[in-house]
């Protein structure tokens, strides 16, 4: 089953996505936006820690092994979280775009249960983008690279500018996120995107 939202098909006059000439080699990997995202920071004891690398094209390769912090039903991943692992991976790509962009759209599927102690792991790539829009679509596998698929998603991510995060986010958590010089130069660094 893929994507069924009208809204997650690209338009006919969608352009194909261009990998930027900076981006990160494939194997490399892509590093935190922020060090206290759910996803992927280091800094939140239960976060998912994920950590992409930069496939080939627009793609990348993530893993994420479920802990019992993560649990819904006994010894099994919650479904959220697993969400969480594909927007995550998903929101990566931008990386490779030189885009600073949200989630705007995610349909997930669930394919296979995934206990806890297994490990995800998960692809994703760009397909489409439109003015604005970026259109992609991810898989978590488990058993290895080349297991059965248990969760899949189809996702339409929003180009925004920096003074998205400033104007919604908590002023506290900017203020702390604006005098972190390594913070900036990783969100500046999106904002050259010729
Ligand atoms: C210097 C300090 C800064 C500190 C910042 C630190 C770090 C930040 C750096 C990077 C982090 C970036 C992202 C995080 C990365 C990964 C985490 C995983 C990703 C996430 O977890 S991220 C959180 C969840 N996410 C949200 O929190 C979004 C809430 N939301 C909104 O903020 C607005 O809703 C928005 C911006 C989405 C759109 O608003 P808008 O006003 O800008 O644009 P508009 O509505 O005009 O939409 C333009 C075109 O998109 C179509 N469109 C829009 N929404 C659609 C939908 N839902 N379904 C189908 N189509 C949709 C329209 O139909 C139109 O299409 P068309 O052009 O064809 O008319």
């Amino acid at each position: 089953m893929s994507g069924t939202s009208p809204a997650l098909q690209p338009p006919a006059d969608a352009l194909t996505p261009v990998r930027h000439p900076d981006a990160p080699a494939p194997g490399e990997p892509l590093g935190s936006h922020y060090a206290e995202c759910f996803g992927c920071g280091d800094g939140r004891p239960h976060g998912l820690r994920l950590q992409a690398r930069a496939g080939e094209g627009v793609s990348v390769t993530a893993e994420f092994t479920v802990r019992p912090a993560h649990q819904g039903a006994p010894g099994l991943a919650h479904g959220g979280v697993l969400a969480t692992a594909l927007d995550e991976t998903l929101g990566s790509l931008n990386w490779l775009l030189r885009t600073i962009a949200v989630t705007g759209r995610l349909e997930t599927d669930f394919q296979r249960p995934v206990p806890v102690g297994t490990t995800l792991h998960l692809e994703a790539e760009v397909t489409a983008v439109s003015g604005r829009k970026i259109y992609s679509t991810a898989t978590g596998r488990i058993g290895g690279p080349d297991g059965p698929v248990a969760v899949r998603a189809d996702a339409l991510f929003v180009e925004v500018k920096v003074e998205h995060f400033v104007e919604h986010g908590r002023e506290e958590e900017i203020r702390a996120a604006m005098d972190d010089p390594d913070q900036v130069r990783r969100v500046r660094a999106f904002e050259v995107n010729p």
